[in-house]
């Protein structure tokens, strides 16, 4: 699990542990991360430190404070370190630790003109951290724009600078990294998307914080997660102990939502799948999938709303299942017609575009503030949202805590991607599992096997390679 902390859950533990070691310790361990990562890039790209020309973007603060120490630690390895400052202000003793070791100082236009010429190996970007906020503006703009696409190793310090820490967004202007050493902890930009995209590789330093799984904002599942909630059969598991999934999605306008939504179920080990769905939409079901079942009986999980259009039963036909008070999805068409109260046992599986819509909001709102319009959603609604998109924001009612699912490759976002994972989802809810977990190891199964088997697949043939995903993960259980 990769913890995301919110800016004051960090300075709060900033502060708790200065108080025992001093703040000058703190900042010397994170330099010292950051100065080996550096160390290592450079390594790599050409052979050695010694002779490398390094470029410290400096800022006001202690993120500048790093970059400088980080960059004296690289000339005493023989680096040739040059500084950049965003203003006149600077950390005074990082300052002078740097002169101490022969670090010059450049103005913008010297700056500006070294970098178009290539001749930095790599660019420290210590402008802001923490302290930061969204946007550059000014010279800092121009040398961020004049370094990107360039041949300088860009390393962001704690943070791509014009970043907002606690934010996905990415902004107008901003400092894109191919690497980032993040102190402490991670924060929630470096686990969201877009931001995520603009750190490229993230290291964490531990620099000794106390903090506490129970003030985290958000975590992120890895694949210990995924394979340890996997719900694997047992040597004497039958089809109900398996679970039996009922699938209503898919119309006469959209007979592929029904084929997309059980070949996700089929896929994900279900012991059986009943399609409860428009007939049409039934019998190109069942002639690619002859294992499901068309007949009515028992189910101990519902899928309800792929593919559906508008439909005169939309209501009763979501009554009636709630009334089962067996766990259901309620996804796409389905999210358009929810009882007005507040719900129990089921899993919402809405888009930026429908959770705007859930929510009365543009959707807008909801990108620039993803955990803030999931977790409402899960408060009103009463039960566990899932949030599909770039990032798989997963949220419960009653817990701050957001989770997101293992992410994946850009290319998973594509018409038919949610009918599918609506589908696994569903499979997962008739195993047993409960709606967040079913939510974060479908999401996170998807992204994933995209990852491993590099497409583009269209949905359904993702799908496909699913069964290959699931054996190989039983390999990671704990
Ligand atoms: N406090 C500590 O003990 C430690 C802090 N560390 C570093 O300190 C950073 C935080 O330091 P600071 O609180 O000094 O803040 P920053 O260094 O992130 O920013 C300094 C100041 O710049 C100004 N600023 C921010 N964004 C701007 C923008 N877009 N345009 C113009 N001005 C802007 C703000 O007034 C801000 O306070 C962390 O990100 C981390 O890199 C590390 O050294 C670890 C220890
Ligand atoms: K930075």
């Amino acid at each position: 699990m990769r913890y995301a902390y919110s800016t004051p859950a960090i300075r709060a533990a900033e502060e708790r542990a200065m108080a025992e070691v001093g703040d000058g310790a703190l900042m010397q361990r994170a330099a010292a991360g950051l100065a080996a990562v550096c160390g290592d890039r450079l390594q790599r790209r050409r052979g050695r430190v010694t002779g490398a020309r390094v470029l410290v973007v400096t800022g006001p603060g202690n993120n500048g404070g790093d970059g400088l120490y980080a960059a004296s630690r690289l000339a005493r390895r023989g680096a040739q370190v040059f500084a950049w400052l965003v203003t006149e202000q600077v950390h005074g003793a990082a300052w002078r630790a740097f002169e101490r070791v022969g670090g010059r100082r450049l103005d913008t236009e010297q700056t500006l003109r070294r970098i178009a010429a290539g001749d930095f190996d790599q660019v420290i970007d210590a402008g802001f951290g923490i302290g930061g906020r969204a946007g550059l503006t000014g010279d800092l703009a121009r040398i961020a724009d004049a370094t990107r696409g360039g041949p300088a190793d860009v390393v962001a310090v704690d943070l791509p600078s014009g970043l907002d820490a606690d934010s996905a967004r990415a902004g107008e202007t901003c400092f894109p990294a191919d690497a980032t050493v993040t102190f402490g902890a991670r924060k929630p930009c470096l686990l969201s998307e877009p931001a995520r995209s603009l750190a490229g590789a993230v290291t964490l330093v531990d620099i000794g914080l106390p903090l506490d799984p129970g003030e985290a904002e958000l975590a992120q599942w890895e694949l210990p997660e995924l394979a340890a909630a996997w719900p694997y059969p047992g040597p004497t598991s039958d089809k109900y102990a398996r679970g039996v999934v009922g699938i209503d999605a898919g119309s006469a306008h959209y007979p592929g939502a029904g084929l997309l939504a059980v070949g996700g179920a089929v896929h994900a080990g279900p012991g059986m799948v009943r399609f409860l769905g428009d007939e049409r939409a039934g019998s190109i079901v069942v002639q690619r999938f002859p294992n499901v079942v068309t007949a009515a009986g028992r189910c101990q999980a519902y899928l309800l709303g792929p593919g559906w259009g508008d439909r005169d039963d939309a209501r009763t036909t979501i009554e009636s299942v709630l009334a089962t008070g067996l766990p259901v999805v309620l996804d796409a068409d389905a999210l358009r017609h929810l009882p007005q109260r507040r719900l129990e046992h089921a899993l919402l599986t809405p888009h930026a575009g429908e959770l705007a819509r859930l929510l009365e909001v543009d959707r807008d709102r909801v990108e620039a503030d993803p955990r803030w319009a999931v977790r409402t959603a899960a408060e009103r609604t009463g039960v566990t949202v899932l949030l599909k998109g770039a990032t798989q924001y997963v949220a419960r009612p009653g817990e701050k805590l957001v989770h997101t699912a293992i992410p994946g490759p850009a290319w998973t976002a594509q018409a038919g991607s949610g009918d599918t994972l609506a589908g696994v989802c569903a499979t997962l809810l008739a195993a047993g599992l409960a709606p967040r977990d079913a939510a974060l190891a479908g999401a996170s199964l998807q992204a994933y096997t995209a990852a491993q088997h590099p497409g583009p697949w269209p949905p359904q043939e993702l799908a496909e390679r699913f069964p290959a995903v699931i054996a190989s993960l039983s390999k990671e259980r704990p």
